[in-house]
């Protein structure tokens, strides 16, 4: 009626066709944003799931659905769990809605190709990928391939380097620890730059890796892009690309892509011009061996530039530095909680070593039973809320007659499943030898399936099938390295009073206290092995 009014008043006036204009704009913009809040609200309305976390209707419910998410998303999905038993439900997530699989259906998705359930789209969805232009490799594999293929094939070439690293790390970062008084240490941190060090001996060699740029963006980057989503959750999913412009959300992200870029850069050059001039002399150029070569030999034409380079570099520090640091504070709580293991690992890993005359290789990693129980047990239901994330790519019907249509992201309970007493046995108790124990007990040659590394359709610390966590054998390896160093150079425990701080859960992530410290100092007695010093 408003409207009438004024095309009335104006009518005659040349105001008029700049009015209409007006009105038809906005009318189009508002129609535009119905559609775009009608799409995300009915994602998984064809489903007729159950929905869990949703308290109130319309677009409205869903948002508060997504705050209330954030606190409580592990209640939402366990009391779903267990009043919808063996089948599906939809949760409300603060980025996005999921199915919820079941374990017979996680298994039969596990080998489906990437055409029918994607990890990459999925993973585009949670990082936002429109947002924070995290999405430039989507589909090409390189930094997945890379991982699986050259680093694994490569442990053992890099595991000198890796030893070297972490005794220089572990002296630079905990100085001053002496064998006579306990000293408190901020341990979260500790392990983050011990990890970020090591793992970039294998990224990128010397001498970038002992770089404190270069640190600090391999700490940071992860961290300013969890942060940035976390920003970006609160903002409506349509006008959230609009949003991250105006206000300039991702300009942590991009400052660190530039100096990843400024730091590849020379390294990246020197090795093309070596390369250039041993062609040119006829000569065999040595290339180095470490990720930043397997991706420069990976990657295909448009992408050779150091730009795409340090990027891929950055998204695959973004899987693993944070990662493996969050397990290993776990495990090192669970050991400073469980003293009474911590002398039965000393001692085999000792008799392994022993047994290798005293070197620290692949093989004798493999051997540390107990080190790789206890790691497993220590993550067992901490990683997380959801594992096995995939998005629909085309509508499918599962043999059990669940329907998914395209575009829903799906996701398996992880942490529902390894609390489950039909899955694991006396789920509450932690047992650090639990996993050593029942490879023992196993029958007819099945050692292998309670290997920290195992993964199954209830086992997804590391995911599961087709696309499981690409990086696990390095993960494990890398890990195991570094407790040994600790558990043979340090004694460590609680101070006073305190004991094994509870993990704390966010949204669907679940992480060690990264506030607490420690307390530490260095063991009495000979250093046993050469490695060591
Ligand atoms: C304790 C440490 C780690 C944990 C708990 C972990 C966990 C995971 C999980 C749960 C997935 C998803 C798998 C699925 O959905 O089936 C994954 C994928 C992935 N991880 Fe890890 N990860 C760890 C360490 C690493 C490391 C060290 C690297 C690299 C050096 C790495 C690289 C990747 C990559 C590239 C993917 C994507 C795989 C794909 O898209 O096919 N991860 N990881």
């Amino acid at each position: 009626m408003g409207i009438l009014i004024e095309l009335r008043d104006y009518a005659g006036d040349g105001k008029l066709h700049a009015h209409i204009l007006f009105y038809a704009t906005l009318a189009l913009l508002s129609f535009g944003l119905f559609l775009l809040l009608k799409k995300e609200f009915s994602i998984h309305s064809p489903t007729k799931l159950p929905i869990a976390g949703i308290e109130s209707p319309g677009y409205l419910g869903i948002l508060k659905a997504r705050f209330k998410f954030v606190s409580n998303g592990f209640n939402i999905v366990r009391d779903a769990y267990h009043k919808y038993p063996g089948r599906n439900f939809v949760v409300t997530t603060y980025g996005c809605d999921k199915i919820i699989l079941t374990h017979a259906q996680v298994k039969e998705l596990a080998s489906a190709p990437e055409d029918v359930v994607s990890i990459q789209h999925a993973s585009a969805e949670t990082m936002m990928i429109e947002c924070t232009g995290l999405g430039r490799f989507l589909g090409t594999g390189y930094a997945e391939e890379v991982v699986r293929v050259k680093l694994t094939q490569n442990l053992a070439n890099l595991k000198a380097g890796i030893l070297e690293e972490t005794r220089f790390a572990l002296d630079t970062e905990l100085p001053g620890c002496s064998t006579d008084e306990w000293r408190s240490v901020e341990i979260f941190t500790t392990i983050l730059r011990v990890v970020a060090r090591t793992s970039s001996r294998a990224f990128v060699g010397l001498p970038l890796c002992r770089n404190e740029d270069w640190l600090t963006v391999s700490i940071m980057f992860t961290r300013d892009v969890f942060m940035t989503l976390g920003k970006l959750t609160h903002v409506p999913k349509p006008i959230r690309p609009l949003f991250a412009y105006i206000f300039n959300s991702i300009g942590e992200i991009r400052s660190h892509k530039e100096k990843a870029q400024a730091l590849l850069d020379p390294i990246f050059q020197s090795r093309l011009e070596e390369e250039r001039l041993a062609e040119k002399n006829g000569t065999v150029y040595q290339k180095p061996n470490d990720m930043l070569q397997w991706l420069t030999d990976r990657v295909d034409p448009p992408y050779k530039s150091v730009e795409s380079l340090s990027e891929l570099q950055l998204l695959i520090i973004l899987s693993s530095i944070h990662t493996m640091s969050l397990a290993l504070l776990n495990t090192i709580f669970d050991l400073a909680e469980h003293q009474e293991c911590v002398q039965q690992i000393r001692e085999e890993i000792e008799a392994v070593l022993s047994a290798n005359n005293g070197v620290l290789d692949s093989a004798a990693l493999r051997k540390m039973k107990k080190t790789d129980s206890f790691l497993k047990e220590a993550l067992r239901a901490r990683i997380g809320l959801f594992s096995f994330n995939r998005m629909v790519m085309k509508s499918l019907t599962l043999s059990d007659g669940t329907y998914l249509p395209k575009g829903v992201v799906i996701a398996a309970p992880t942490s529902m499943f390894s609390t489950d007493p039909d899955f694991v046995e006396d789920p509450e108790k932690f047992d650090g030898f639990r996993w050593y124990k029942k490879s023992l007990e196993a029958e007819g040659g099945v050692l292998h399936s309670n290997n920290f590394t195992t993964t199954s359709p209830n086992d997804l610390t590391f995911g599961h099938g087709k696309h499981a966590c690409p990086g696990r054998f390095f993960a494990a390896e890398e890990m195991k390295i570094i407790l040994v160093f600790l558990l043979f150079r340090y004694d460590f425990k609680y101070p006073e009073g305190q004991s094994r701080p509870r993990n704390l859960n966010h949204g669907e992530f679940s992480y060690p206290d990264t506030t607490k410290h420690l307390l530490f100092k260095k063991s009495t007695g000979p250093m046993k092995f050469p490695f060591l010093q």
